[in-house]
């Protein structure tokens, strides 16, 4: 992990209520998908390419991944993060507590509206329709969650539900403004998905891939990308690393759409590793949660231009290039 990232979690943590900090920092059951997400960068190595004779661009493909509630982390919440999102894509998560036209407002680049598809579909339109309003320009659907996963630290504090004053303020007068008002179905399909598609001309991605048969069918269902990710070990506690489900996704869909990923990555060198191993951007979940906990805004910024200022080095370092055959496994 990058020291100052570390840096920043440390901060986190002192100054975050240690229930808040449990329901960022935490996975589903025994954590160990959770651990083997950034585990999983450690057991892979760059061989660089040497003498190609040119300057790398300053193109930075990282996206901030979709997390819920970010007035847990700073009293700012996702307008502090959108303020800092810069260029990247802010994927902002339809458990947001600020309105999602308020996050695309403070926002100078691009804002993805996520969405769990409710299983009441005039609930579902009525948030696409708000995405659209707002000016959110991808709507990215999260496909992982059949069921809320089951965080035993949450339940060990009995985190069930917001603070006083803070709710999920796209839903609250649809269904309401609880944790718990969101709904997650094991019914949704892909006819949903299609359904969504008919709904709006934004273009759809989903999240939360792992089988490359599910990004065979996400593609011939005309989605505009594949986010491949395993909620950062907050689903499935059997799943694999989500670096190590990547590979296969990325053969599968062999081009026709991009295949984003998260899960994990800490550092300029993790974002090298998940793009050469084909990825179209990499996702941070949980360190823009730390720098908004340590610093709001200014520790969100802070996140984005260390990560920026390694990768960088580290792609200059490889010549300018990342591609599969770039990567090997430590022995
Ligand atoms: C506290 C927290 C809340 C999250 N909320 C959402 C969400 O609302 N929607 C969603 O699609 N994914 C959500 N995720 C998953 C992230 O989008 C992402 O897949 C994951 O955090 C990436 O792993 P990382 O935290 O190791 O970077 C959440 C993750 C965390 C840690
Ligand atoms: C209804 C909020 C869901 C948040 C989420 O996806 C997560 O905590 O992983």
């Amino acid at each position: 992990m990058n020291p100052l990232l570390a840096e920043l979690h440390d901060k986190a943590r002192a100054v975050l209520d240690p229930v808040h900090h449990d329901f960022f920092a935490g996975g589903v059951g025994d954590e160990v998908v959770l651990a083997e997400n950034e585990a999983a960068f450690r057991r892979l190595a760059l061989l660089p390419r040497v003498l190609r004779g040119k300057q790398i661009s300053g193109d930075f493909p990282v996206m901030i991944s979709p997390t819920a509630f970010h007035r847990l982390a700073h009293p700012d919440g996702e307008l502090a993060t959108a303020r800092a999102a810069g260029d990247a894509v802010l994927v902002s998560s339809m458990a947001s507590t600020v309105p999602i036209a308020d996050v695309v407002a403070a926002a100078s680049g691009p804002v993805w509206f996520q969405l769990y598809v409710q299983p009441d579909m005039d609930v579902t339109e009525a948030l696409v329709r708000r995405a659209e309003r707002a000016g959110c320009e991808a709507v990215v659907v999260t496909v992982d969650s059949p069921v809320f996963g089951r965080h035993r630290r949450d339940l060990a504090h009995g985190f069930h539900d917001l603070p006083a004053g803070l709710a999920a303020e796209n839903m609250r007068d649809l269904v309401g403004p609880g944790l718990r008002d969101i709904e997650m179905s094991p019914l949704v399909s892909w006819e949903h998905i299609g359904r969504v598609q008919e709904m709006t001309a934004l273009p759809l991605w989903v999240k939360g891939v792992l089988h490359p048969k599910d990004a065979i069918i996400a593609v011939r269902h005309g989605v505009a990308g594949i986010v491949v990710s395993n909620h950062g070990g907050r689903q499935l506690d059997l799943v694999p690393a989500a670096l190590d489900a990547l590979p296969a996704v990325v053969d599968a869909v062999a081009g026709r759409v991009p295949v984003a990923f998260d899960g994990g990555v800490r550092s300029g060198g993790d974002i090298a590793l998940a793009l050469a191993l084909g990825a179209s951007s990499a996702g941070i979940g949980r360190p823009v949660l730390w720098g908004l906990a340590a610093d709001g805004e200014q520790g969100v910024r802070r996140v984005l231009d260390v990560l920026r200022d390694e990768f960088l080095h580290v792609l200059t370092l490889c010549g300018g290039e990342l591609s599969r055959d770039m990567v090997v496994t430590r022995c």
